[in-house]
């Protein structure tokens, strides 16, 4: 019934404010009414409907991109918003385009690496958006390997030039998204050659297209790269390809922050390290935890509302069925993907922190931490984004057959995200990352260096080698300090485990490359201790709001619970925990799923989501599912006629088996 709340029983059931909860969730009381007035802005402007495009043709979608893309803008410039309410206006129009590249990628890479003069002479019009540009890294050849990178930018004394050059198929750019079909300019990463020299990769500011007429530059041939993974999706992004035929640019488009190279071609290197080209990388890698925080929450509050109303089973006497909800097989797939989006919310918030810390850090001319900030970004990057896109897909299951319709909002938000463990880094390939960053603290453990940082367990080696968990009771798996250890024992072990089977190679690389499935586990147990010790941080500070912090509790444990089982195999191999006390953690997992179930309706109502941009059914905020499920089905054009096209072409010589040319 339209206007009904089908879910107020859910909502009234709750034991804490979810006003407040809203306000943890957004981080603040100003970040919450930013998201909150740009989410319904929105929601009511027609031009941001995105209902449509899945049954949009590849054309009529990146169309229809280009106009919100623009109309977005238009908003931003003639209301004035904020950076802030900029983001939230994009993030909440929900289709990616060349806007995310412009501002993520092209204009950091300009702020990072770009020096003063480059900067003003670039920002202002990128800002203004007078030039479009995009970050044109990956080749046909070589994406992980970014040393691999084959484009050269050779200096010609001559002319005071940098020749642009893809020698090779494989040297082609190939993926940068907004390069197929928008962007004007690029930041285009290419070997630096002066002298003869290979300097190794640098970033340029390459212009691609005329500003005109936007035709490609002579000696650049560039496209799209064609049509990606599931309908709608990421398709309305013109991922491209790009080829330099001695293509010039002047000598001050090399972005010379880092290195420079002189009017004679003498390259000078700073002294700071040369990883700070990768600089864009790791600042993305930052957001993208907090974008997987996002994203699974979604997902999460899709399930979680459908499997209140969604019953099945259970009637006696012809009396109500059960609702999904209340089956503890539902709530031991769906609660701790609710608690993993608050934890990965809380992570992102810390690592928001550190990154914003060895920026100033950097500024300064302080490289210390800067290992720490590659490797927390790197693995929380490649952990987050995993188990959010498995969890996705979860929650697509959790919402049974329903869940497979596009109206569920699931497929879409599964097409899209997924390739979030690809993209700003393979996912395995960061997390290797990470395993080196261990490797290396455990090898200078005893040295008179003491670990620091998220690290700094190690410096406990001693007893967190020998200690045995002192969990008796299920209640135990409550306190922190039992947790935390339990996870610090098994990180630690696994990675000392590590070390000790790599010193039996003679050849250390070799030794690397026969145990990498090993070092991304003991990577990944790493990663999971930094998110389960942010969570604990976060419900042991001040929190504000009734019943807040017992919600939040529960879901910590259940985060630090889950993962526990899920990787009981570690716990149990290196003697972390006993198979009694694996066995009390599975008792308390149960006894937190019931202390949730009242509450989950209203802990997925404080992710504050505008019914546009859940963008599903099954995920309505009013629950009034049915009618609403059938009033989609009657959109799709299958169902324009009720007879077919195709019934006289095909249906009916079948069913009177008169196939008039077939020769039977
Ligand atoms: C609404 C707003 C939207 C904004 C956008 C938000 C989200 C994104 C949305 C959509 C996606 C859109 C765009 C996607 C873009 C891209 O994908 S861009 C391309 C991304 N490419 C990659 O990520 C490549 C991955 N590969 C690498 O980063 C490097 O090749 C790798 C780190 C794997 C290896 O590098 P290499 O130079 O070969 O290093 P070594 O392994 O030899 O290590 C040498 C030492 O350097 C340290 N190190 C490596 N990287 C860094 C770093 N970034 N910072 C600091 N230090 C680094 C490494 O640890 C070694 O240290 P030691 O010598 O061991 O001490
Ligand atoms: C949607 C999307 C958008 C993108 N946008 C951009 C963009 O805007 N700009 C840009 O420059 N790039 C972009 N990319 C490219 C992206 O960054 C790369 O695809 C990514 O870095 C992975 O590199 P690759 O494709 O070379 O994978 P590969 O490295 O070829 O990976 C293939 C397999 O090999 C494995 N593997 C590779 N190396 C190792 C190793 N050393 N040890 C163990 N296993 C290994 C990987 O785990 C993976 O399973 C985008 C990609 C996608 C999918």
């Amino acid at each position: 019934m339209e206007g009904v709340d089908h879910l107020a029983d859910e909502r009234n059931k709750a034991e804490f404010n979810v006003d407040d909860m809203k306000i943890i969730w957004a981080g603040s009381r100003h970040a919450f009414d930013v998201s909150n007035r740009i989410s319904r802005f929105v929601a009511t402007d027609p031009v941001f409907e995105k209902s449509n495009r899945a049954l949009m043709t590849r054309k009529e979608l990146f169309k229809n991109t280009l106009k919100k893309s623009v109309y977005a803008w238009k908003i931003i410039k003639e209301l004035r918003l904020s950076d802030e309410e900029g983001i939230k206006l994009r993030i909440f129009m929900d289709q990616p385009g060349f806007l995310d590249l412009h501002w993520g990628m092209f204009v950091p890479a300009i702020k990072g690496q770009g020096t003063e003069e480059q900067q003003q002479k670039w920002l202002s019009l990128a800002n203004k958006m007078q030039i479009i540009g995009c970050y044109a890294q990956t080749e046909l050849g070589h994406g992980s390997n970014v040393q691999g990178l084959e484009t050269t930018a050779t200096f010609d004394p001559k002319t005071d030039q940098f020749i642009m050059h893809s020698p090779t198929q494989t040297s082609s750019k190939w993926w940068p998204g907004g390069l197929g079909k928008v962007s004007t300019h690029a930041v285009v990463y290419a070997r630096l050659i002066t002298n003869g020299k290979d300097h190794g990769v640098h970033g340029f500011i390459v212009q691609l297209r005329s500003l005109d007429d936007h035709s490609p530059l002579p000696g650049i041939t560039i496209g799209d790269i064609g049509m990606k993974f599931g309908n709608g999706a990421y398709n309305s992004m013109d991922n491209g390809f790009l080829m330099f035929n001695q293509f010039r640019i002047p000598r001050d488009q090399m972005l010379m922050r880092l290195s420079k190279v002189t009017r004679e071609g003498k390259y000078i290197a700073s002294d700071v390290p040369r990883q700070l080209v990768y600089g864009t990388m790791v600042s993305v890698r930052q957001t993208i935890v907090s974008k997987a925080s996002d994203a699974l929450a979604r997902a999460v509050c899709i399930a979680t509302r459908y499997s209140a109303v969604r019953r099945q089973f259970g009637s006696e006497n012809g009396g109500i069925e059960t609702q999904v909800i209340d089956y503890k097989t539902q709530q031991n797939r769906l609660f701790p993907l609710l608690a993993s989006a608050y934890a990965f919310r809380f992570v992102g918030e810390w690592l928001k922190w550190l990154y914003t810390d060895v920026t100033q850090r950097l500024e300064a001319s302080d490289f210390v931490t800067l290992p720490e900030a590659h490797a927390c970004t790197a693995g929380l990057k490649s952990m987050t984004t995993s188990a959010t896109s498995d969890g996705i897909e979860e929650c697509r299951k959790l919402c049974g057959g329903h869940g497979y319709l596009w109206c569920s909002g699931l497929p879409e938000l599964f097409a899209v995200y997924v390739p979030a463990c690809t993209y700003e880094g393979d996912n395995v390939v960061l997390q290797l990352q990470v395993a080196r960053f261990l490797m290396k603290t455990v090898s200078q453990l005893g040295s008179g260096k003491a670990p620091a940082g998220t690290t700094a367990y190690m410096g406990r080696a001693q007893h967190l080698l020998q200690c045995r968990s002192g969990v008796q009771k299920a209640e135990d798996w409550l306190n922190p300090s039992m947790v935390l250890e339990a996870f610090e024992s098994r990180a630690l072990r696994m990675a000392i485990t590590c070390a000790k089977n790599l010193s039996k190679f003679e050849n250390q690389e070799q030794g690397f490359s026969e145990l990498l499935a090993d070092l991304v586990e003991a990577a990944i147990a790493h990663c999971q201790l930094i998110v389960v010790s942010k969570f604990i941080a976060k419900i042991e500070g001040e929190i504000e709001g009734k019943g807040v912090k017992k919600q939040l509790k529960n879901l910590c444990y259940i985060y630090a619970l889950h993962l526990l089982h899920k990787h009981l195999g570690d716990f149990l191999s290196t003697n972390s925990v006993t198979p009694e006390q694996a066995s009390l953690a599975s008792h308390q997992l149960r006894s937190l799923y019931s202390q949730v179930r009242p509450n989950a309706v209203a802990l997925v109502d404080a992710f504050d989501y505008t019914d546009h941009y859940l963008g599903s059914v099954l995920g309505r905020y009013d629950g009034n599912v049915y009618p609403k499920l059938f009033e989609e089905a009657l959109k799709d054009p299958l169902n324009d006629s009720v007879v077919p096209d195709g019934y006289h072409e095909y249906i009916r010589p079948l069913i009177k088996q008169n196939f008039p040319s077939a020769k039977l």
